[in-house]
């Protein structure tokens, strides 16, 4: 007998009972092995610190060099620009008209998973390629599209995140299905009839197999919606360090679907701490693109990516445009020089999280690639990456602030407070900040406390310090219970033996659900 289905109430045009059976078939098919993927990155993890290296079992797909991912789907030629932001109303009208390539629709990173949110979301999706997509502000301001589009890309949720607002027979379907799913549901035929395709970006995969099973999904969703296989197109990000070592077995499980890889560098850096918790870093704001173990990375991952006929496209520099002009002098600068080294390193794109960057990054790509759409064509044999050079094993001692150690504990909470409350992406001190970056701050907090790591003053991070600093984060809207409930969880976070895995599962089971 079939299990009974529940969906919390919402908007009927986005949850109508043939995208509800969608949503349930690709459950039913692909929800057990999710569970056995994340059963496996939770082994890997208990086993204490495993030594990562290039697998033995795969070495075949490397050492083959004959295979390439498919040709660009229309429209995923020429992404030296893309702009990436949550799907909110006014925000995707603004994105699509900011004069990217393409925009990323974040359900993850950038989007707190409020069923509202992700619902509505979803809504905006289908009116903003049906072209009615507009908006009033309350101040009388409208917002309506302009004539040229972006691609739109749509970064579903991590496999670890579960939707709690579907359930069959009890038990919550994937939040990454649910996304991806509603997505293709309602707009895979749109974007077809719009000359351009049903596109991806996917996060926080730790495993080829992880890859497998999203091109099943992509298989299986192609045939049930009818549509010819290999339109659905997926960029992945690799941004855990496990990943890292699989790029190749990544874009080869999904080679018929594949759009290349990204460097995802904040989550990166987060993975790095989870992966080797005993590898002390300093401070997140001294970690930068070009310290020795992140600039393996990317390195790696376009040499690997042109190699395979792949595009390599660029990560995040978190600066936002601020109105003041000098601190928007410095954003601009910060971007420009960010986007240089990365075109000069050979990626054919990269992100920007603000309409006011588009212009630099696309003179930047302007002036390297010409005519050209991308530079794929430019191999990087010259790379040279070994397992040691990913592992970060030469990092050496590290002695922090203390104002650092606050720092991080007034991001964490800051960001935690404004994801409770609905928003994923919030500017702290000229800074974007999403999950990814305040899980960078959290995790700091749990490993300079676990170390006892020095500090300038002479003492060194404890505990008591640690729960010190996100009180007084706290203390800065004592009225406001957002922040009590995020120094609670984050309290409980930088408090625990080993470090939580993602700091949204615990607050969305407690505060969303
Ligand atoms: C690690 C990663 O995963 S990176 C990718 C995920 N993160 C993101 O995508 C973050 C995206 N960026 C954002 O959400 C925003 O830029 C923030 C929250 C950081 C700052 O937003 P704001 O505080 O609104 O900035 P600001 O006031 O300067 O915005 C100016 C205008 O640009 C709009 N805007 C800012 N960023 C974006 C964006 N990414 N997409 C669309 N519109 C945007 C604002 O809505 C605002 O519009 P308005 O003038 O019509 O009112
Ligand atoms: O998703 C991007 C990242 O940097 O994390
Ligand atoms: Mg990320």
């Amino acid at each position: 007998m079939l299990e009974p289905v529940t969906v919390a109430p919402g908007n009927p045009q986005i949850l109508k009972p043939d995208a509800i059976e969608f949503i349930v078939a690709l459950d039913r098919e692909f929800g057990a092995r999710r569970v056995e993927l994340l059963e496996r990155r939770r082994r890997r993890r208990s086993a204490g610190t495993p030594v990562l290296d290039f697998r033995a079992d795969t070495a075949h797909v490397r050492a083959d060099p004959d295979w390439r991912v498919a040709a660009p789907g229309p429209g995923l030629a020429d992404r030296r620009v893309e702009i990436t932001g949550p799907p909110e109303r006014k925000m995707t009208i603004n994105a699509l008209n900011s004069g990217a390539q393409v925009w990323m629709a974040d359900f993850e990173d950038a989007l707190s998973p409020t069923w509202d949110n992700i619902v509505e979301g979803q809504q905006n999706l289908v009116d903003a390629l049906d072209g009615t997509i507009s908006w009033t502000a309350p101040d009388g301001r409208r917002y309506e599209l302009g004539d040229t589009l972006p691609t739109v890309m749509v970064r579903p949720r991590g496999w670890h995140l579960p939707e709690r607002h579907v359930r069959i027979g009890g038990r919550c379907v994937s939040g990454s299905l649910f996304d991806a799913g509603m997505y293709l549901f309602h707009c895979a035929r749109r974007q077809i009839d719009r000359g351009s395709g049903p596109y991806f970006y996917l996060p926080k995969l730790e495993d080829h197999r992880e890859a497998r099973l999203w091109n099943d999904v992509f298989v299986f969703a192609q045939e049930w919606l009818g549509i010819p296989r290999g339109t659905i197109r997926a960029t992945v990000l690799i941004e855990t360090l496990p990943a890292a070592f699989q790029m190749e077995e990544i874009l080869y499980e999904l080679r018929e679907h594949s759009a290349g890889l990204n460097a995802g560098r904040w989550d990166y850096l987060f993975s790095m701490i989870k992966n080797r918790p005993d590898v002390v870093l300093p401070y997140r704001g001294d970690v930068t693109m070009t310290t020795p173990f992140m600039r393996a990375y990317t390195e790696l991952l376009v040499s690997t990516c042109h190699r395979r006929g792949a595009h390599a496209i660029g990560g995040m520099a978190a600066a936002v445009p601020s109105r003041d002009p000098q601190q928007r002098r410095h954003a601009l600068a910060t971007v420009r020089q960010d986007k240089r080294r990365e075109v000069g390193d050979g990626f054919d794109g990269s992100w920007v999280a603000h309409p006011g960057l588009v212009e630099t990054c696309r003179e930047v790509f302007d002036q390297w690639l010409r005519d050209e759409p991308n530079q794929v064509v430019r191999r990087r044999d010259d790379v040279r990456v070994t397992a040691a050079d990913l592992l970060a094993d030469r990092f050496g001692d590290v002695v922090v602030a203390e104002a650092e150690v606050r720092a991080n504990a007034e991001v964490a909470v800051r960001y935690v407070a404004a994801w409770l409350d609905g928003r994923g992406a919030v500017a702290l001190n000229g800074l974007m900040e999403d999950a990814a970056t305040a899980e960078i701050s959290r995790a700091q907090l749990w490993q300079w406390a676990r170390h006892g790591t020095p500090m300038t003053n002479g003492l060194r991070v404890d505990l008591p310090l640690v729960r010190e600093c996100l009180e007084d984060a706290a203390a800065a809207e004592p009225a406001n219970p957002r922040f009590a409930q995020a120094r609670a969880l984050l309290t409980e976070m930088v408090s625990a033996t080993t470090l939580t895995d993602f700091l949204t599962l615990p607050a969305y089971a407690r505060h969303l659900s």
